[in-house]
């Protein structure tokens, strides 16, 4: 089983202290929204979890192998993975040449014809087959957010984690987004959310984890986590209420 351990996590830039010993546990295909007002650490604890920088102190492991002090593709080889808030596409690439890069960047021993197939059936999913050929910078932004996800999809990892993943996306695709979340996470994959579209973190979560100046003031069911007088105070004064 899926098993993602974060333990006491505390990160310094110079004198800001942005996470005062987070910690928390996933076991299994769970689907949770990490929220928090702007600046509460939710990108710097996203970028510990995915190796792209190092914590101050505490560990995260996964499936019993300790990662927090791994570089970024050997977490993505270790079975966690991300998307980005502002997307990241080899622009002059085609779609189809973009999902396969990360799977080669692997070197997994799957040949070139199975990461083609593979390539085909994630298209296939994010009804993007008829893009194929175009050059990644000619997508819409919520095309772009797809092919993002869609390189995930390649690498077949047990923990994700989408960073802003509805954000300036077109109705249309969003029912697109939301069905991958949904079909990925029965597929048996860990999600974790971050966003600050409140409508979408509440109606596809079944866990929320709220941070607050770097500490995680909430962990529980969505409906207990609205209520929490915590929760209610680090929102109050926060131009974020208004767009829930
Ligand atoms: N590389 C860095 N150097 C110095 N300070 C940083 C760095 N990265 C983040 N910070 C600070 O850490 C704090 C938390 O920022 P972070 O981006 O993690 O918050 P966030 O919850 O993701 O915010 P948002 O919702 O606005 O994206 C902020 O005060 C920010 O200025």
């Amino acid at each position: 089983m899926i098993h993602l351990t974060v333990r006491n996590l505390h990160k310094h830039f110079g004198g800001n202290h942005v996470l005062k010993g987070v910690g928390f546990e996933v076991k299994g295909a769970e689907l949770i929204g990490l929220i928090g007002p702007n600046g509460a650490g939710k990108t710097t604890l996203t970028n510990i979890l995915d190796g792209a920088i190092k914590p101050t102190s505490g560990t995260v492991y996964l499936n019993g192998e300790r990662i927090d002090q791994l570089e970024p593709y050997e977490v993505a080889r270790a079975g966690l993975g991300r998307t980005f808030q502002v997307t990241r596409s080899f622009r002059r690439m085609t779609v189809l040449e973009n999902l396969q890069v990360p799977a080669l960047a692997m070197d997994r021993g799957e040949s070139r014809a199975e990461m083609r197939d593979k390539a085909h059936d994630v298209l296939e999913f994010l009804t993007m087959e008829h893009l194929r050929n175009e050059f990644a910078q000619a997508l819409s932004g919520g095309q772009q957010k797809l092919l993002e996800l869609g390189r995930l999809l390649m690498l077949d990892p047990d923990v994700i984690i989408l960073d802003e993943p509805f954000a300036g996306v077109h109705p249309k695709l969003m029912e697109i987004i939301y069905a991958y979340i949904r079909r990925v996470n029965e597929a048996g994959k860990a999600i974790i959310i971050i966003s600050h579209q409140m409508d979408s973190i509440f109606s596809l979560s079944e866990r929320l984890l709220v941070l607050n100046f770097g500490d995680l003031i909430a962990d529980g069911p969505p409906e207990a986590v609205k209520r929490d007088p915590a929760v209610i105070e680090a929102y109050l004064g926060s131009d974020e209420e208004e767009e829930a």
